[in-house]
């Protein structure tokens, strides 16, 4: 067993800062890294700590004192002569790695492989299982993502990378930055807008611990009326519509032309339920079958209308020509913010005109997309500034390369140049069509097994049939679209992956998610890209464009193997693993890697 000089040392901080903090210790370690330079050593962690004469014994991560800590790494150590991660488990310091030490590269990642130079402690943290929702990154944050951090928060900033890059965690640190140092925040407060049930208690979870407050909700829930979202329209062209900025001249028109005092739900409900009305007011502005996408029938009461997300952001827009004012804010961070529509970035800019959008436009999974962003950040009033992030976190290297050619051209923007190899080439396996979410499922079920966490991903219009079939079958797998992530395996819907990611994802039909549109195609690059260790494809009908040399044929037979009395040989043992089928091989790989990683811990 071997131990680092400097455990003892960074224990008696530790113990000090317990010390002082006394019953108002966090749950959390009071800290988390330590920086040396010409200005002395300075410990860095949540909060400050400060002794019984005001001295600051810890330094909070947004201080100014701090800066040195995360502007420095093992490639450009920046005057620091240490940087060092402390790494706290039950109040105990169980390891520290250097990134800097004696002024230059330390503890970081072997220069010879091909990946990104990063500390070895940000390699790491990527090796946790991972718990469906993303892990905390404010020891590790690196230097391009402390840099967006704290750019100013006036205007529009867009944080544009491509998957796993750590847009949405860069996001979050901003939104604690601000809440600190802004006093426009600190006076009007922060609205975070996040897509999904579990992005938003994922911030609901991480801004606090940051020492943040903030009001964090889905577009749809930004309408402050009496409507609630009790519909999903499936046809991406009603959505398109409903999206697009000429509804906004449409809807004026409606108030302009409305005999009586009436409410956004009974104005719009009027509208879509009457033709003529809508060719009158919108004949300049929509096409005859852009209108027909906008009728609907009215049901019976105006409290059943099955409002959409895009309805109820129109109605927020007819409550502000009503004359209502929206709640203000004093910045607002939008995450997954390329598949805002026009109609819901001016719902946003109502509330705050200084805004940070997070998103990746090649991921964009909305009905319109857009092909920059100076469009979208139009609606905010001001010219958009851009932070950059290149290094993937998330995906591995040879998951993004199969993902990438489901877009157009294999992309155009700058493919993250990824920390991770995975467990290697994705997994498929042919199945007997009606098999394929059952054998998905019981793969799944056989990873999570060994501690990983698995998202399997079906077509949304598959998804009800699937869930019906894990209830009658037992199977044990959280309902996506509920948010529950909880479970050891997640049955996901396509359209509602954004922003998520487990250790392996298992692919239902993607020939069926990728439907030969180009929306379908980038849901699958979407689903695909959610995995941090592995991908495995489960199919019944031809696999779609762009992983069709992957097609294999489907085994005749189970594969005989023949007993070996004498001890295995690496060969042999490398024969025998190509012998198993793809769903074994997986079990197979994902359990060398835990034994791998507990003999590691073994001998650290
Ligand atoms: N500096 C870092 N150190 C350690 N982990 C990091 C760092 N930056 C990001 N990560 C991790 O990488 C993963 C991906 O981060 P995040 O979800 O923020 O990326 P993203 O760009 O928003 O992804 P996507 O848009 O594909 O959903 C998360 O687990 C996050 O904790």
């Amino acid at each position: 067993m071997t131990t680092h000089p400097a455990l003892d040392d960074e224990q008696q901080q530790l113990d000090r800062s317990y010390a002082l903090l006394g019953d108002d210790a966090p749950d959390l370690p009071p800290l988390f890294g330590r920086v040396d330079d010409g200005g002395g050593s300075r410990y860095v962690g949540l909060d400050d700590v400060r002794d019984e004469s005001g001295d600051a014994v810890v330094v909070a991560w947004h201080s100014p004192e701090a800066g040195a800590f995360y502007q420095s790494c093992g490639t450009d150590p920046a005057g620091v002569t240490l940087k060092r991660v402390v790494t706290v488990s039950d109040r105990q310091v169980i390891a520290v790695h250097d990134e800097i030490a004696g002024g230059s590269a330390g503890d970081v990642s072997s220069a010879h492989d091909h990946r990104p130079v990063v500390g070895k402690v940000v390699v790491a943290a990527l090796e946790q299982f991972r718990t469906g929702t993303l892990a905390e990154a404010t020891a590790t944050l690196r230097p391009e993502q402390y840099d967006i951090v704290r750019r100013p928060g006036r205007g529009v900033l867009v944080i544009q990378g491509g998957p796993g890059t750590g847009k949405t965690i860069t996001a979050l640190h901003r939104a604690a930055w601000l809440a600190a140092h802004d006093d426009a925040v600190r006076a009007g407060g922060l609205l975070v807008v996040a897509p999904t049930p579990p992005l938003r208690s994922y911030v609901a979870d991480v801004l606090p611990r940051l020492g943040a407050d903030a009001v964090t909700t889905d577009i749809a829930a930004l309408y402050g009326g009496p409507a609630r979202r009790n519909g999903r329209d499936t046809r991406p062209e009603a959505a398109r519509v409903k999206g697009s900025a000429v509804m906004a001249m449409l809807l004026r028109r409606l108030v302009e032309a409305a005999d009586a005092p009436a409410t956004p739900e009974e104005l719009l409900r009027g509208l879509y339920a009457d033709p003529s009305l809508l060719e009158r007011l919108a004949d300049d502005l929509l096409k005859a079958g852009q209108r027909d996408v906008l009728y609907r029938e009215p049901t019976a009461s105006i409290d059943d209308e099955p409002w959409t997300v895009d309805d109820l952001v129109l109605l927020d827009e007819l409550s502000h020509l009503l004359g209502r004012a929206a709640p203000r804010y004093g910045h607002a961070v939008v995450d997954e913010a390329q598949n805002l529509s026009p109609m819901q970035a001016r719902a946003i800019a109502r509330r705050c005109r200084d805004v940070t959008l997070a998103g990746d436009l090649e991921c964009s999974t909305g009905p319109g997309k857009h092909d920059d962003w100076s469009e979208l950040t139009s609606y905010f009033g001001s010219e958009f500034s851009q932070g950059t992030l290149g290094i993937g976190y998330r995906v591995p290297r040879p998951v993004i390369e199969l993902s990438r050619r489901q877009l157009p051209d294999g992309g155009t923007l700058d493919v993250p140049d990824s920390l991770r190899d995975g467990l290697g080439v994705p997994l498929v396996r042919r199945v007997d069509p009606g098999d394929e979410a059952a054998v998905a499922l019981s793969a799944g079920e056989a990873a999570a097994g060994t501690g990983f966490k698995v998202g399997v991903v079906v077509a949304p219009a598959r998804y009800d049939e699937t869930l019906r079939y894990c209830q009658a079958a037992g199977v044990k797998a959280g309902d996506g679209r509920d948010g529950d992530l909880d479970q050891p395996v997640t049955l996901l819907p396509a359209d509602l992956v954004n922003g998520l990611e487990f250790d392996a994802i298992a692919l239902v039909e993607p020939a069926e998610i990728g439907d030969g549109t180009e929306l379908g195609r980038r849901l699958l690059y979407v689903a695909m890209t959610r995995c941090t260790q592995s991908l495995a494809v489960f199919h019944a009908t031809p696999l779609p464009a762009g992983m069709e040399h992957l097609e294999r044929p489907a085994p005749s037979r189970e594969p005989e193997v023949e007993h070996r009395p004498r001890p295995a040989r690496t060969e042999d043992l490398y024969d025998l693993f190509k012998l198993l089928r793809d769903d074994d091989r997986m079990l197979v790989e994902v359990l060398i890697r835990r034994l791998l990683r507990d003999s590691l811990e073994r001998d650290d």
